[in-house]
Parts: C-alpha cells; sequence; structure tokens
C-alpha cells in the first residue's frame, strides 16, 4: 500500500516554517488504517512484548491496537498534570516547542520487555525522553517504532541506542 498518499502536508502549522505531517487521512481510511496496524505489528515479530508504552497524544491511536495483539498491556505517557497516580517526569525539546511528560511509576515492572511507539519521529527529543522514562522504571526498550521519520531533523541519533522501525521516511 502507497501509505505515502495518505498522509497529507499542511505548511507553517503550528509554527512558521513547520511543514506538519498529518495522518488524518491515513486514520479515516478503513483500510490504510488496518494496512498500517498490520505493518507496525510485523515491525516486532515474534518477540516478547510486555507493554506497550503509546506517547500523548498522537501516539495513543496505533499504541493499544499494537498491544493488544501482541498480548501486551498499554501504558500512556502523558503531558505533565494529566496521570492522577504518582508519577516520573522528563522534560524535552521537539521541531516546534518544549514540554515534560510524565508516566506512572507503577506502569512498567523491572525487566519488562518494552515497545516504545508514536507517530512521527522529528527531532527525537519525545521519544528519547519516553525512553527515559522507560528504564527509570526498570523497563527494556526492545523497539521504538514510528508511521513516520522527518529524517532531516536527525532524530535517529537521539535514539541510536535502541531499535528503531519506521513505515515512511521523509
Ligand atoms: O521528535 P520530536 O521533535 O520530539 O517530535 C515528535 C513528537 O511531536 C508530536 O507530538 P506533539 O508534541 O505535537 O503532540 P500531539 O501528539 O499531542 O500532537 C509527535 O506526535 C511526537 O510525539
Ligand atoms: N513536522 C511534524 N509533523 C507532525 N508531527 C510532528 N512532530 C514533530 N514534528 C512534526
Amino acid at each position: 500500500m502507497d501509505f505515502a498518499s495518505y498522509i497529507r502536508d499542511i505548511e507553517d502549522f503550528p509554527k512558521p516554517g513547520v511543514v506538519f505531517k498529518d495522518i488524518s487521512p491515513l486514520l479515516k481510511h478503513p483500510e490504510a488504517l488496518q494496512k498500517a496496524a498490520e505493518a507496525l505489528l510485523g515491525f516486532t515479530g515474534n518477540a516478547r512484548v510486555d507493554k506497550v508504552v503509546g506517547v500523548d497524544s498522537r501516539g495513543f491511536i496505533f499504541a493499544p491496537l499494537l498491544a493488544e495483539k501482541l498480548g501486551a498491556g498499554f501504558v500512556p505517557v502523558r503531558k505533565t498534570g494529566k496521570l492522577p497516580y504518582k508519577t516520573i517526569a522528563a522534560s524535552y525539546e521537539l521541531e516546534y516547542g518544549s514540554g515534560s511528560l510524565e508516566i506512572h511509576s507503577d506502569a512498567i515492572e523491572k525487566g519488562e520487555k518494552v515497545l516504545v511507539h508514536d507517530d512521527v519521529l522529528a527531532t527525537g527529543g519525545t521519544a528519547e525522553a519516553v525512553c527515559k522514562l522507560v528504564e527509570q522504571l526498570g523497563g527494556e526498550v526492545i523497539q521504538c517504532n514510528f508511521l513516520i521519520e522527518l529524517t532531516f531533523l536527525n532524530g535517529a541519533e537521539k535514539i541510536k541506542q535502541y531499535q528503531k522501525k519506521v513505515l515512511l521516511q521523509y
């Protein structure tokens, strides 16, 4: 399937100079949605996965689908102030700003195998922060997978110690 034909470029969103990759056309197309989920699922093969971590908010679209198919649990990493229980936090920079993310302190057990999923890898600031949170809880990041990588922003460099899989590169 030609996934790229379901990704829309929005210029100057959310800030001047940024070309935003909008995945909405892919999400609303039943076959594209199904095939994208299948392709992401194929990235982990038969590897054991205990938890799939999805990143607030676009990472929440596919991560639970993957978790269900992999027989794993789903763990949300959320923007600061949204999780109700005890949390640990990490700050990060991204293509168009900065932020802070949190994970529940009991979300991952020591030694668990963790798949990290997000829709876009841009500068890698977000993914790096998420991997650090997982490791702080004693989890092992076995793979980070994404629908889209913006290679010109060099995010791969920031997460080079982890296995990275992507559906589409720009
Ligand atoms: O590689 P980076 O430069 O860190 O950028 C990637 C992040 O940026 C986007 O999230 P955003 O913070 O815009 O939040 P959203 O998913 O709620 O739209 C995207 O969903 C990734 O999480
Ligand atoms: N250009 C972009 N499009 C969509 N999501 C992003 N996250 C960071 N940069 C992005």
